[in-house]
């Protein structure tokens, strides 16, 4: 992915990362605050369960009593007990007795006036019945609720139930199962009622926020309008705000840490490992006494999508800090032996050098890595060197060991950058290698008057002393190689002869007519690299 979308995902992702969890906050809130409101409306309900429940309890106690009485019904001594009983009820409006469809005395006192017809809608027991609309004579003002017992009927005004202390707001409905909605306050809508009377779970829902109890008989519903729920909605999303804040700063925090990894050079190289942008160039070795080509060095190289080459002393240092080296160093073995094994195949006499690094040959894993490899691909192990700094192998035993393990297996081993390094006569006893390559920088001060000119000299010694095949590194002009060869030095590579080169201008260059042997006659015993194990 590309710097400037990577960029663009982490804005977006950091966007999302706070709206998102802000919206759930808010859902979360406004649930919180809808299940208040709920619970405050259940509260109600209940009250007005109660209400209805006592008021039936006093007036059916009530009744009972006066049925039982045996005095002549509109005495005044009964007229007395059922004044008695109203006032001492707070649901009971009246008390009264009725003989032959006439009204013969109540609570208040005799009247005589016509009782009419009054249809009973349920009853409460056997003997009790209750008429849910009753317009009484003496016109107490609102349609009032009738429990009858024998001949006697106490009046309850209904809106008592309901008329519980809420807000102007607040709805509130009362029904009885049999008898349908008795009471209602701040007028509910139908949709509203229907909860009442009809299937709760299949009624419409209504926009209001509600509660409906059910306790025995009788149905409570309290109601409020949805703006209620916001002066609640405030203090609940206050509440919640902290803790998303925390998750929102974790998440965008989590994004930037995330992009920045994929920005810094570590994630670019692992977008590069994983997209296998990393390809190898080939720089020709060259036996210097014939400057015939006896093979190559395997450079990595690192092409980015957008067609960028960057060069290996840009990423190795990183990948090697990272750990990334390992998974590098498998693509270039991979990539060396799909570019090279038909070439390495038909020309035995070809080596190609793979550079290697300190976890490579701390770990010895390459060994196996490289036997896997090879399998099956006609490349003969001695036509695999491996090439490692000094630095690389500074872990003495765990370097020897590795190198042991490749000479077993039929590769050859060169430090590379000889001489910029540990480099000791003590260390190098130390490691059975099979070459060293002089580094640039000795081979550089050839034919100038530099301080280090001198040690050229010393190091070509050195290898001579202990056996040693000299391939010398960046060798630029006709001088640096006289001098090379005059020394001994048996191969080279440089400008001079090719830089670094794509496969098939490689191959092209294996198989140059100009002062070229011509491969048959190329023989390995004839080479400086027919050393080894
Ligand atoms: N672990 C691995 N290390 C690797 C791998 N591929 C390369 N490397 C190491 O990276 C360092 C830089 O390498 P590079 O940029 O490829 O440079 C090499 C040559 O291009 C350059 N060269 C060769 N001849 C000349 C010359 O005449 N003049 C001049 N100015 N430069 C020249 O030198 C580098 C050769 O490096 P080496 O022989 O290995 O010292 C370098 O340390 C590589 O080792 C890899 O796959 N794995």
């Amino acid at each position: 992915m590309k710097r400037h979308h990577i960029i663009q995902l982490t804005v977006v992702l950091s966007i999302a990362g706070a709206v998102i969890p802000l919206a759930i906050t808010a859902l979360l809130a406004w649930n919180l605050a809808v299940r208040h409101k709920e619970d405050e409306l259940a509260v109600l309900a209940a009250r007005v369960l109660e209400r209805a429940e006592i008021a039936m309890a006093q007036a059916e106690g009530a009744l009972s009593a006066m049925a039982q009485r045996t005095a002549d019904p509109c005495s005044a001594d009964n007229i007395e007990e059922m004044r008695r009983l109203t006032i001492r009820s707070r649901a009971i409006e009246e008390i009264g007795y009725i003989e032959e469809g006439v009204l013969a005395c109540t609570s208040w006192g005799s009247t005589g006036s016509e009782y009419g017809t009054v249809a009973s809608d349920f009853r409460i027991s056997n003997d009790m019945s209750v008429s849910i609309r009753v317009e009484p004579n003496d016109a107490l003002g609102t349609p009032m609720m009738a429990l009858r017992l024998q001949r006697y009927y106490a009046l309850i005004d209904p809106g008592h139930f309901t008329d519980v202390l809420a807000a102007p707001t607040i709805r509130v409905a009362l029904a009885h199962n049999e008898g349908g909605v008795l009471a209602t306050n701040n007028a509910p809508g139908p949709d509203l009622l229907a909860l009442l009377t009809s299937d709760r779970t299949t009624a419409p829902q209504p926009p209001d926020v509600y509660a409906v109890l059910t306790r025995g008989a009788f149905t409570a519903l309290a109601a409020a309008p949805r703006s209620d729920v916001s002066s609640t909605l405030r203090r609940e999303f206050l509440l919640l705000l902290p803790p998303a804040a925390v998750i929102v700063t974790v998440i965008i925090l989590a994004v930037i840490a995330t992009s920045r990894r994929r920005l810094s050079p570590t994630g670019e190289i692992a977008s590069g490992l994983h997209r296998r942008e990393f390809f190898v160039r080939y720089q020709p070795i060259i036996r210097l006494e014939d400057e015939v080509c006896l093979g190559a060095e395997a450079l990595v190289r690192w092409r980015r999508r957008d067609g960028t080459e960057v060069p290996a002393d840009q990423f190795v240092p990183i990948a090697e800090r990272s750990g990334q080296i390992r998974e590098l160093t498998d693509q270039v073995i991979d990539r060396v032996l799909v570019d090279m094994a038909d070439t390495l195949a038909k020309r035995p006499d070809i080596h190609v050098a793979i550079n290697f690094s300190a976890d490579d040959m701390d770990s010895g894993r390459i060994i196996t890595k490289l036997e896997n490899a090879l399998k099956g691909t006609g490349i003969q192990p001695q036509q695999i060197w491996l090439e490692a700094t000094e630095r690389s192998l500074m872990h003495v035993d765990r370097a020897r060991a590795t190198i042991i393990a490749a000479h077993e297996r039929g590769h050859s081993v060169a430090i590379d950058d000889f001489g910029t390094g540990y480099s000791s006569l003590q260390y190098l006893q130390q490691l059975p290698v099979d070459a060293i390559k002089i580094d640039k920088t000795f081979v550089d001060t050839i034919g100038t008057d530099a301080a280090t000119s001198i040690v050229i000299p010393h190091i070509i010694e050195m290898a001579k002393t202990l056996n040693l095949v000299m391939v010398a590194e960046g060798i630029e002009n006709a001088e640096q190689l006289a001098y090379l060869r005059a020394a001994g030095v048996q191969g080279g590579q440089g400008y001079l002869f090719a830089r670094p080169l794509d496969p098939g201008d490689f191959v092209a260059y294996l198989n140059r007519p100009r002062g070229a042997v011509a491969p048959e006659a190329t023989q390995p015993e004839t080479s400086f690299l027919s050393i080894g194990p």
